[in-house]
C-alpha cells in the first residue's frame, strides 16, 4: 500500500494569521482595596491583522477601560493581554513606554486634543513619533507629508497649532499621528462621536482604507450606527462584561442578547422596522433594575 501523497503546499489550508490583539479573561478594578469597583469582568476577544472589531456599549459599560487596559494605562487585576504576540499583562510603565515607542499599537481618542500636544504644530506632532524611533528628520518630514495626503489634509496645515484647526481637521491629524509609525493595531475610542456628519463620513472612509491596508482596528463607540458600517465583527459590552459578539451582520440582523436588541432599538436606521416602544421599555426595566 502506498502512502497518500503529501499535500502540495499550495493545497494546504491557509493558516489563520496570528492575532494582533488577544485578551483573555480580563478583569479591571478601580479604587482602593476596600472600595474596589469592578469595571471589566472576564472579557475575552481577539483581533487579527486587517480586521476591525467594533466594541459597543452605553456609557459606563467599560469601553474606555478596555481601551486603557490594552494601551497599558490601567492594570489588569486578572486575565491576560497579548499585543503583537507579546505578553504585556505584567509589563511595568517602562516596558509599556518601550512598547508604545516601537509604535506597534497606537490610539485615537474622541477628543483629538488628548492625542495632540496643543503647543506642537501639525508638522511637529506628526514627526514626533518617528523622531522618537530614530528616523532621520528629513525622512520623517517626507513621511509626514505622505500621511497628510492619506488622511486628505492639505500641506498648508503643517505650520498650524491644533487650536488653529477645525474639529474635523484635528481628528484627521490625530488619525495621521497614529499611523505614521505604521502600527499593527490602532485603538480608536469614540473617534467620530464629536464630529459633524461630513467629517464623520470622511474619518470612517479613512478607517476603511486602513483596514484594507492590513491594520487591525478596535473601534469603540456607544453608537452602533457608526461602527456597523466599518467593523467586521462586533462585541457588545454591558456592565463590564461582553454579552454578545459575532459577525456584524449577525449581530445587527439577529441579536441574541436583550441588551443588544435595546441598542439596536436606539439605532433604528440599522433595521427597517424600529423596535416596538413597549418592548424597549420592558427591556430597559429588565436590564436596569
Ligand atoms: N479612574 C476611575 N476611577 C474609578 N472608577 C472609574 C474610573 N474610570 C472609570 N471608572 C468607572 O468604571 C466604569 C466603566 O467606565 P468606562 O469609562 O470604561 O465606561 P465607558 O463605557 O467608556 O463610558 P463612556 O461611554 O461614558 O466613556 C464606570 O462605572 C466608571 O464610573
Amino acid at each position: 500500500m502506498t502512502a497518500a501523497p503529501a499535500p502540495h503546499p499550495a493545497d494546504a489550508a491557509p493558516r489563520p494569521a496570528e492575532p494582533v490583539l488577544e485578551v483573555t479573561g480580563l478583569d479591571v478594578h478601580y479604587g482602593p482595596r476596600r472600595r474596589r469597583r469592578r469595571a471589566l469582568h472576564a472579557v475575552s476577544l481577539s483581533v487579527s491583522p486587517g480586521e476591525t472589531l467594533g466594541i459597543i456599549g452605553e456609557t459606563g459599560s467599560g469601553k474606555s477601560t478596555l481601551a486603557r487596559a490594552v494601551l497599558g494605562l490601567v492594570r489588569a487585576s486578572a486575565g491576560s493581554i497579548r499585543v503583537g504576540g507579546e505578553e504585556v499583562t505584567a509589563h511595568d510603565q517602562r516596558q509599556w513606554r518601550a512598547l508604545r515607542r516601537r509604535g506597534i499599537v497606537q490610539y485615537v481618542f474622541q477628543d483629538p486634543l488628548r492625542s495632540l500636544d496643543p503647543d506642537l504644530t501639525v508638522a511637529q506632532s506628526l514627526a514626533e513619533p518617528l523622531l522618537v524611533r530614530g528616523v532621520a528628520p528629513g525622512e520623517a518630514a517626507a513621511r509626514v507629508r505622505s500621511f497628510l495626503a492619506r488622511v486628505h489634509l492639505s500641506e498648508e496645515l503643517l505650520g498650524r497649532l491644533p487650536g488653529e484647526l477645525s474639529g474635523g481637521q484635528r481628528q484627521r491629524v490625530a488619525v495621521a499621528r497614529a499611523l505614521v509609525t505604521d502600527p499593527r493595531l490602532v485603538i480608536l475610542d469614540e473617534p467620530v462621536s464629536a464630529l459633524d456628519s461630513a467629517n464623520r463620513v470622511q474619518v470612517l472612509e479613512i478607517l476603511k482604507e486602513l483596514r484594507a491596508a492590513g491594520m487591525a482596528l478596535v473601534f469603540i463607540s456607544h453608537d452602533l450606527g457608526s461602527v456597523a458600517g466599518t467593523a467586521d465583527r462586533i462585541a457588545v459590552l454591558y456592565r463590564g462584561e461582553l454579552v454578545e459578539s459575532g459577525a456584524t451582520r449577525d449581530v445587527v440582523t439577529a441579536p441574541r442578547h436583550p441588551y443588544t436588541r435595546l441598542l439596536l432599538g436606539s439605532a433604528p436606521t440599522l433595521r427597517s422596522a424600529p423596535a416596538d416602544r413597549a418592548e424597549r421599555e420592558a427591556l430597559r426595566t429588565l436590564l436596569h433594575t
